[in-house]
């Protein structure tokens, strides 16, 4: 594997699954994958899981493990050609090339401005740092996409799963924010690859996904429908991506107990950071339905797989 942006830079989305699930049960196998490598990780956005598991995945497979919150670097500048006598101290050709020296792998989470459809699904900041970069990328969540995320979520579906193939509903949930639409467009993505699910999608007139993340998905507009007879119930705002940011009020796309009773006895899933009684409510993240925190469990044994796979 040479970067990792997407389910495309897997050559195989089940052996990555399977090396994730390998390494989750005996870490200390792989201690000396990253001997005598360093891992550097890049935020230009907050994080909780991302920072810590990638830190810990990193340090579990013994790489050297530096994390630098870009808020505290020099404002880069990301345009070719430009005359660069405003805010912009640093191009990111000298930061990628500086960067490179000093690690085996680079990671970085850049969000989404939500302004410009067509700035942010060119997905600028990972794709000029792969370009500058002599070392192999990792996202930690671009514009676009949070692949990491959804591996770690394949995981802990195929640790969950009663029947070979479950059906999985993907879910809008009310939000009151302009939120990414990168977590459900890779969380589809990854789904329709791996192939072992039948993935249904939820959303509100006017939220529909981006086709070329939902080929191959029913995608229906009313959620009680979708949760019929689900085994996984994947709860998630997004922004509009036809009418590109635009937000909508409707409290009633709530996940709450009432909803996972038209379910298989589902299980209930989030990526976190999870705004409780708007998203979901308390009683759902509260049962033993919620499988969230094994979701941010799995975050360290995806980016270990990812690391391991990246330096092999
Ligand atoms: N990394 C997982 C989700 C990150 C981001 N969520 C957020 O910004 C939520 C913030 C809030 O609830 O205010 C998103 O939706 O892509
Ligand atoms: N799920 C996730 O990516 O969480 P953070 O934003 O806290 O990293």
């Amino acid at each position: 594997m040479e970067n990792f942006l997407s389910v495309h830079d897997a050559a195989s989305v089940h052996d990555l699954i399977g090396l994730a699930a390998k390494i989750k049960a005996a870490p200390l196998d792989y201690d000396k994958t990253g001997q005598h490598k360093t891992l550097i990780n890049l935020f230009f956005n907050p994080s909780l899981r991302t920072r810590l598991s990638t830190e810990k995945a990193g340090v579990t497979l013994g790489f050297q493990v530096i994390t630098m919150d870009m808020a505290g670097g020099w404002k880069l500048e990301f345009e070719d050609g430009v005359v660069m006598n405003l805010d912009r101290a640093e191009h990111v050709r000298e930061a990628a090339g500086v960067l490179s020296q000093y690690c085996d792998v680079l990671a970085v989470r850049s969000f989404p401005e939500l302004k410009d459809r067509d700035a942010d699904y060119a997905d600028r900041v990972i794709n000029a740092f792969v370009k500058y970069a002599t070392v192999p990328v990792v996202s930690l969540e671009s514009a676009i996409r949070h692949p990491l995320q959804s591996l770690a979520d394949c995981l802990t579906i195929r640790e969950h799963r009663r029947s070979a193939r479950p059906r999985v509903a993907l879910t809008w949930a009310p939000h009151p924010r302009q939120l990414p639409q990168a977590v459900p467009n890779s969380f589809a993505e990854w789904m329709i690859h791996w192939g072992d699910v039948d993935l249904v999608i939820a959303n509100p007139e006017g939220f529909d996904l981006a086709p070329e993340f939902t080929r191959g998905a029913e995608v229906v507009h009313d959620q009680a429908a979708a949760l019929r007879g689900a085994e996984f119930v994947y709860a998630k705002n997004w922004s509009s991506y036809s009418d590109y940011g635009a937000t909508a009020d409707l409290p009633d796309w709530i996940v709450n107990e009432e909803k996972m009773a038209l379910t298989d006895d589902a299980f209930f899933m989030h990526c976190l950071p999870v705004r409780r009684n708007v998203i979901v409510s308390d009683g759902v993240l509260n049962s033993d339905r919620s499988l969230v925190l094994q979701q941010a469990n799995n975050r360290t044994w995806a980016a270990a797989a990812v690391l391991a796979a990246l330096t092999d």
